[in-house]
């Protein structure tokens, strides 16, 4: 018997923040939940340091928003804790998905200061999903980055995902997988985040099975009369003196029986280790035989054990990726950024700060990703208002939001729009992809962004420009706010 309330009809409606019920509770009572409005996501600084960040998150955004109802436990619960009025909680009991939704896709670069998502629609129905929106899309997102970072790191290595162990819960481990594929891992050793997305699932084995027996030798026969593929850890007792010789011995002694594919070293030098292993491993003849490492490994060590020049050529990463050890939370905020007033006209929102870089920028608004013809390799990304199209200029003015001295005229370019339709009034719009699909998609997409911005360290600011329209309109409001504030006081 679990020790939780879970039961029957729990789901994500209730994986929000009281904060954004207590809103909505408002919005009901003062007769405003159903206006118009426009909420966008965003983050304010690519993680890791890195240049960009590996779109993910969507899929598990749709599953929620496809169940997006009130249970009759939910609104008994809700009635309980907060005592809200009845007509508010048949409201809840009512309420059916409105929501547009329009979504970078998954596997898409996107960058700090740009919309990355955009829900519009009733806005108690907008305030409701921020928090599961925000904690689906911050993590995922993370994780498919620091995925990529590691992916950039081992060029065309193995790279295997081993994370589940150590990261924070189920979930995380299986939607972490799930990015970590995205961002360019081949395989997982979780075999249920194998059996719901089709990732391919892959393992070799651990201490345990070499000290439930009375000898190296007899562990890895037993392994091997057992298994058709394998891959020994060597590293129990002396790698070099006996669980190399013995991995050695037992895969001369089998032959064509096993698939010897190699061994796995967990621990010491890896760079010293994994030299004097191959010479082992070749002088006994096995020159395809390959050399797998794990050991608290992330894009840094790999790097560093690469100029070392170790031979490895399968890579185990699990806590350093799975728990984004450098960098536990992407930041993504989630921002109105227009809402329909009493007349039922749309208002553009704006938030001054005395830091320009958060200074919001207001209104709903397109992503179009400029890629020059001649070079096939993006030239920036141009935030437009909702109803501009880059596509109507023969050379398009960009300029940098803030140090608009630096600007650039771009001709022959192709325009494409970030922020794809996934629900249109409720209704899902838009197909998904398959998961292959969608890592096919991330790995074009950094073959269209220059070295510059990929490198690990100190990458060049990707451009994230506005249009020359909503650049002189955020500039409009600023000056409207603060000449209403000189002349009210407040
Ligand atoms: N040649 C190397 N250059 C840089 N880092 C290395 C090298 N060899 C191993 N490392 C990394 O150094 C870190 C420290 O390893 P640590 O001392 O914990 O490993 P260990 O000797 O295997 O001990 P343990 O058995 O407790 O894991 C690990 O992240 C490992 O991947
Ligand atoms: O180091 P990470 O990047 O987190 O990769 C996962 C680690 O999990 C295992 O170790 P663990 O000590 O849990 O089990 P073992 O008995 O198989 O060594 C494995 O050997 C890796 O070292
Ligand atoms: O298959 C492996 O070698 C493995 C799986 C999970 C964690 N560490 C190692």
């Amino acid at each position: 018997m679990l020790n939780t309330n879970i039961d029957q009809d729990d789901s994500l409606i209730l994986h929000t923040d009281l904060y954004e019920i207590n809103m909505m509770y408002t919005y009901f009572k003062k007769g405003i939940s159903e206006r118009n409005a426009v909420f966008e996501v965003f983050f304010r600084k690519e993680p890791f340091g890195n240049g960009y960040a590996l779109n993910a998150g969507l899929s598990h955004v749709i599953e929620y928003l496809n169940n997006f109802h009130f249970s009759e436990s939910d609104l008994q619960y809700l009635k309980e804790q907060e005592n809200y009025d009845d007509d508010f909680i048949d409201y809840l009991r009512n309420m059916k998905l409105q929501l547009t939704v329009r979504s970078a896709l998954e596997g898409e670069l996107v960058f700090a200061h740009e919309p990355i998502m955009q829900i519009e629609g009733p806005l108690a129905q907008c305030q409701l999903v921020e928090t599961a929106i925000l904690n689906i899309i911050n993590f995922q997102t993370l994780i498919a980055t620091k995925a990529a970072r590691i992916k950039v790191a081992v060029g065309d290595d193995g790279l295997m995902e081993f994370g589940t162990r150590r990261a924070q819960e189920t979930d995380a481990a299986i939607w972490g997988t799930r990015a970590a594929y995205i961002g360019g891992f081949d395989a997982t050793s979780n075999v249920r985040a194998g059996k719901l997305f089709g990732i391919p699932i892959s393992g070799t084995h651990a201490h345990s099975l070499v000290e439930s027996f009375d000898s190296e030798y007899e562990a890895f026969k037993a392994y091997a009369e057992t298994h058709k593929d394998c891959v020994f850890l060597v590293d129990t007792y002396d790698t070099l003196r006996s669980g190399v010789p013995t991995a050695i011995k037992v895969a001369k002694e089998m032959g064509d029986k096993i698939n010897f594919l190699g061994v796995r070293i967990d621990s010491g030098d890896m760079a010293y280790i994994s030299k004097k292993v191959r010479k082992q491993l070749d002088d006994a003849g096995f020159r395809d035989a390959k050399i797998f490492a794990s050991n608290d490994l992330d894009e840094k060590t790999i790097q560093n054990l690469k100029m070392q020049d170790a031979k490895i050529d399968v890579w185990g990463i699990g806590t350093k990726l799975i728990t984004a050890f450098d960098q536990p939370a992407l930041g993504g905020v989630y921002k109105l950024v227009a809402i329909e007033d009493e007349n039922g006209n749309m208002r553009d929102t704006l938030k001054i700060s005395s830091n320009a870089e958060k200074v919001s920028t207001p209104g709903k608004k397109q992503v179009w990703r400029i890629q020059a013809n001649s070079e096939k390799k993006n030239e920036g990304d141009w935030v437009s208002e909702y109803d501009e199209d880059p596509r109507d200029f023969e050379a398009l003015f960009m300029f940098h939001p803030q140090y608009t001295y630096i600007n650039k005229v771009v001709t022959d370019f192709t325009a494409r729009p970030l922020l794809q339709t996934i629900f249109l009034e409720g209704e899902q719009v838009y197909h998904e992809p398959s998961l292959q699909e969608v890592k096919e998609f991330a790995a074009k997409n950094l073959d269209g962004l220059w070295d510059e911005y990929k490198r690990s360290l100190n990458p060049q600011d990707y451009p994230v420009d506005l249009s020359q329209r909503l650049y002189d309109h955020k500039m409009n409001l600023i000056n409207d706010i603060r000449s209403k504030i000189m002349k009210r006081g407040y």
